[in-house]
Parts: structure tokens; C-alpha cells; sequence
């Protein structure tokens, strides 16, 4: 009997171990997996450099496509492949939409909001959308909002670094020009968060910043019900959330109902919020306020990302802003515009070097990495996975944007020249479904143009007048919150160029 414990007490351990941490996944390039737990040791033991670890995995595998497996039945696919991509997105739309188990996280926040949204809901919204998005009346009010926030806060702040010679946090100033911006096309509220820091927004600006970070991290939580017996319980991080939330909704309430009461007297006839109202089938203010926040988070952190991004490659690359600096000198010396007058959209469209240098930074460090969507039906992709009904999917854009089977042998170099057209020097763009940084098919980005039309003004503005002088030259720590942020910021120092 003593032995048969012995043996039972040497055994248990020994098979436990060989169970967990030794038996391969079936396939023998992607996520390893266990059985109970799936593919979670691996997330578990990359989770501080988890989009380069799917990097290293995704190439790995012969179609760029690999199975995260989860506990029960519903499991996960990521794919870093052009052609399932295509399909996902665009041939078949339909099969994949964000689906229920996404729009319901982030429910308490965005409500039915453009962004959360699938079916019908989502197309009256879209429909409006992509048609203000084509106006001259729209993109001119962003113009003049993007030339207003330039001269009158970006510039005399880093006028002002420039002087004392501090260390400035290019990240946090960034992001709050976008958010100034955004919430002049969302609402006409001029938050004023750049460089004032006691404006009335700034409140509202950071209670959308906590909102957003805390509902991206249920994404993250190893289990779902965690979160929702912390919101159940109203405790710990789920209490801030529903305190931000509040703050946001409030906020824009106000603004909603003072709109719709003005009616058809508003002074306000540019901004997005005008343009909804007028819908008949979308004026009421529980709506109304999804859709604009919807817009808020769609178009706050992106850009900024973006820009944090590409002004540190930058920094690494000083040929590169030599180049950009050279098409703006001939720029000027064409249009016969002085250094500090903010360029119009006309002059904007001429700069096709930094358009290439843009998107190339975009290829490399998207500001939305991952996107997710669920499968309506059984599925089988082109390189033929199989997906089936309720799991989810989701496409890698960071790690396409590193794939040598779409970019070549030298897909990790920032080089712009590989977005020009060599026989006209004009800016060549790429397939939306090899380059899905705005995504691609009938959800594409409607805030692309007005995107590039900012940040194209942000750095012609100021590489004109600045040098920026990032330290060290390490690759800072990717943050993945609901974009892909520095972590710390990115501190640079700013000198007025002779
Ligand atoms: C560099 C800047 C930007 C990037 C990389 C970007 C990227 C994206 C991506 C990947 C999506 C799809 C997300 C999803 O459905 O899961 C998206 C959707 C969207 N974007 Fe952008 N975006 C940018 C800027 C903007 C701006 C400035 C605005 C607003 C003015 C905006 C408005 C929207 C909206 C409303 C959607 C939802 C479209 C729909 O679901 O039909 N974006 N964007």
C-alpha cells in the first residue's frame, strides 16, 4: 500500500507537468497548446511583448495564419494573410461582424455608436457618415479648426519648450491637439486641452481618457465574468470606469440637449452633431450622443499614435527629414508661402513625400494593431482554415506590416521610396487588404483623409520651425491600450531651426 502512495505521490506531479507544459499544440508552427488551458501559457509568458510574439509566431506559420486555442469550444484564429483578410472584410462582410461578444464590452461606454455597432444601426449611421465625410463644407471646417489649433497652442508651446529647453512629453501634446480637434468636428466645443491645463475640457478629456483605458483592459481580462462581477459588485477598476463614463455622458448630454433644443436656429451647422441631428430616423439624444462619441474615440487617439510614432522614426532617420524638408522648400518656392503660414489643403495634396513617409511609419507601427470580429457562420478562409460559427477572428495589422511575404526581404526598414511611384515621384498607395492600418472593405476608416490632412499640417508646422531631438535610440515600450501608445511618453526637446 506504502508503495503504491510512493508511487501515486511520485507519478501525480511528474504527469501533471507533462500534461501542462510539454505536449505540443497539434500544429507545429503556431500558438503551442495544453490541454485545459489552451493556448494561455504562451499569452501568459509574452503577455509584456505580446505583438511581437505574434510576430514571431504568425511568420512562422506557412499561411501567416495560427489558432489560439481557448478552454471549450469557441476558439480563436489570428491571421496576418492578405487574402483572409480580403475575405474577412470585404467578399464576405456579412459573416463577420463585430458581433455580440465585442459590442457588448464596450456597450457601457459607446452604446450603439457607429464604432459598436453591426446590422442595421450601424448602416443608417455609416450611410450619413461617409457621405459628410465627402463634403467641401466638412473638410473645410477641419481645415480651419487644424490651422487655429496650430498657430494658436501647438506652436507657442513648442515655442516655449524651445526656450526654456525642458524636456516635453511630444506624446501627451499630441494627443491633446486630436483631442481639441476631435471635439470641435464631433460637438463644436473648443476643449481647449492643449496648453491650457485648468479649461473646462481637460475634465472631460481625462474621464474619456480613464473611460477608454479601463473598457480596453476587459478585452485583456483572462476571464470575462472577472469584469462583470467587478461592474456587479461596483469595485476597483470597474467603479472608476463607471464614474468616467458618467463624467463623459454628462458632458455630452448637455451638449446634445442644448443642440436639439436650439433646433434648426443652431449657429452650428458644420460640426458632425449638426449633421445628425437633421436625420430624421437619428435624433434622439441617447443616439445622438453614442454617435458622437463614437467619433471621439475613433479619432482621439489615432492620429496622435500615429504622429508619436512617426516623429520618433523620424529621429532615427534624419535622411528621411532631410527629404521632407526638401519637398516643403519647393513647395514654398511654387506657391510663394512664407514659413508659418499653415499650408491649405491644395498645397497639402502636393506633398506626396510625406505622405509616403506617413504611411510608412503607419505600416510599421499602426495605431489600431489587432482588430477583432466574430464569424456569423462556419467559415473556410482562403488559405483554407476553417472558422466556425460564434468563434472570433481577428487580423494582425502590426504583424502584416513585418511580414517579408508581403513587404519583402527588407520589411522591417522605415523606408518611404516603397510608397512612391518611380515614374512620376507621386504617392502610390497599396491594397487595403496588405495594408489594413485604416481597415478595408464597407468599414474602411471614414476619418482617413481628414486623418492625413491633419497630420501632414501637424508636421509640416513643425519640422519648419523645430528640431525635434528625441534621447537614446532604443525602440520605446509599446502600451496597448485601445491604441498603440508609447509607454512614459515620448520626451523629446524641441530647438527653433535657424
Ligand atoms: C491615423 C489615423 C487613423 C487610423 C489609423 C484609423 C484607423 C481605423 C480603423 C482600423 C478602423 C476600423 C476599426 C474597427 O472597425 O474595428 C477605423 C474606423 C473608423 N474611423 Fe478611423 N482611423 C484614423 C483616424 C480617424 C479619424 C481622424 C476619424 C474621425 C474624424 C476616424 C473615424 C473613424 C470611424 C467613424 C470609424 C468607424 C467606421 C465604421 O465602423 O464604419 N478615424 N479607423
Amino acid at each position: 500500500m506504502a508503495l503504491l502512495i510512493f508511487i501515486f505521490l511520485l507519478c501525480f506531479p511528474i504527469s501533471i507537468f507533462f500534461i501542462f507544459f510539454t505536449k505540443k499544440s497539434s500544429s507545429e508552427f503556431g500558438f503551442k497548446s495544453y490541454p485545459i488551458v489552451g493556448s494561455f501559457p504562451g499569452l501568459v509568458n509574452n503577455r509584456h511583448r505580446f505583438l511581437d510574439w505574434t510576430v514571431e509566431t504568425l511568420s512562422r506559420c506557412p499561411t501567416q495564419t495560427a489558432i489560439f486555442r481557448r478552454p471549450g469550444k469557441q476558439q480563436l484564429i489570428m491571421t496576418a494573410n492578405p487574402s483572409n483578410v480580403e475575405y474577412m472584410l470585404k467578399t464576405k462582410f456579412e459573416s463577420f461582424p463585430k458581433g455580440q461578444q465585442f459590442t457588448s464590452v464596450l456597450e457601457d461606454f459607446l452604446g450603439h455608436g457607429i464604432f459598436n455597432s453591426d446590422g442595421d444601426m450601424w448602416w443608417k449611421q455609416r450611410k450619413t457618415a461617409s457621405y459628410e465625410f465627402s463634403t467641401k463644407s466638412l473638410r473645410d471646417f477641419v481645415m480651419s479648426n487644424v490651422t487655429v489649433e496650430i498657430n494658436t497652442r501647438l506652436v507657442p508651446v513648442l515655442v516655449e519648450a524651445a526656450t526654456t529647453g525642458k524636456l516635453i512629453d511630444l506624446q501627451d501634446i499630441l494627443e491633446r491637439f486630436a483631442f481639441d480637434n476631435i471635439c470641435k468636428l464631433a460637438f463644436n466645443v473648443d476643449c481647449a486641452c492643449l496648453g491650457h491645463d485648468g479649461a473646462v475640457g481637460v475634465n472631460f478629456m481625462r474621464a474619456f481618457e480613464t473611460a477608454a483605458t479601463i473598457i480596453s483592459q476587459r478585452f485583456r481580462s483572462v476571464a470575462s465574468c472577472a469584469w462583470r462581477i467587478k461592474k456587479k459588485l461596483n469595485i476597483g477598476s470597474e467603479r472608476v470606469l463607471r464614474e468616467s463614463i458618467a463624467t463623459v455622458h454628462k458632458f455630452a448630454d448637455e451638449i446634445v440637449r442644448n443642440r436639439i433644443d436650439q433646433g434648426r436656429s443652431s449657429d452650428h451647422k458644420e460640426d458632425l452633431l449638426s449633421r445628425f441631428i437633421s436625420k430624421e430616423e437619428m435624433n434622439s439624444p441617447e443616439i445622438l450622443r453614442d454617435i458622437v462619441i463614437s467619433f471621439i474615440l475613433a479619432g482621439r487617439d489615432t492620429t496622435s499614435s500615429a504622429l508619436s510614432w512617426f516623429f520618433w522614426l523620424l529621429s532615427m532617420h534624419p535622411e528621411v527629414e532631410d527629404k521632407i524638408l526638401q519637398e516643403l522648400n519647393s513647395i514654398r518656392a511654387r506657391t510663394g508661402k512664407r514659413i508659418g503660414e499653415v499650408y491649405g489643403f491644395e498645397h497639402l495634396k502636393m506633398m506626396n513625400y510625406l505622405h509616403a513617409a506617413i504611411t510608412e511609419s503607419l505600416r510599421l507601427y499602426p495605431p489600431v494593431p489587432v482588430d477583432i470580429k466574430s464569424c456569423a457562420e462556419d467559415n473556410v478562409l482562403p488559405d483554407g482554415t476553417f472558422v466556425g460559427k460564434g468563434w472570433a477572428i481577428t487580423y494582425n495589422i502590426f504583424a502584416m506590416g513585418r511580414m517579408e511575404s508581403i513587404w519583402g526581404k527588407d520589411c522591417d526598414r522605415f523606408d518611404p521610396e516603397r510608397w512612391i511611384d518611380e515614374t512620376n515621384g507621386c504617392f502610390r498607395g497599396e491594397d487595403p487588404s496588405k495594408f489594413p492600418a485604416f481597415h478595408a472593405g464597407p468599414r474602411m476608416c471614414v476619418g482617413k483623409d481628414m486623418a492625413y490632412i491633419q497630420m501632414k499640417s501637424i508636421v509640416a508646422a513643425v519640422l519648419e520651425r523645430f528640431v525635434v531631438e528625441v534621447p537614446g535610440k532604443e525602440r520605446p515600450e509599446i502600451l496597448l491600450s485601445m491604441t498603440l501608445r508609447i509607454k512614459g511618453g515620448l520626451f523629446a526637446r524641441v530647438q527653433e531651426r535657424s
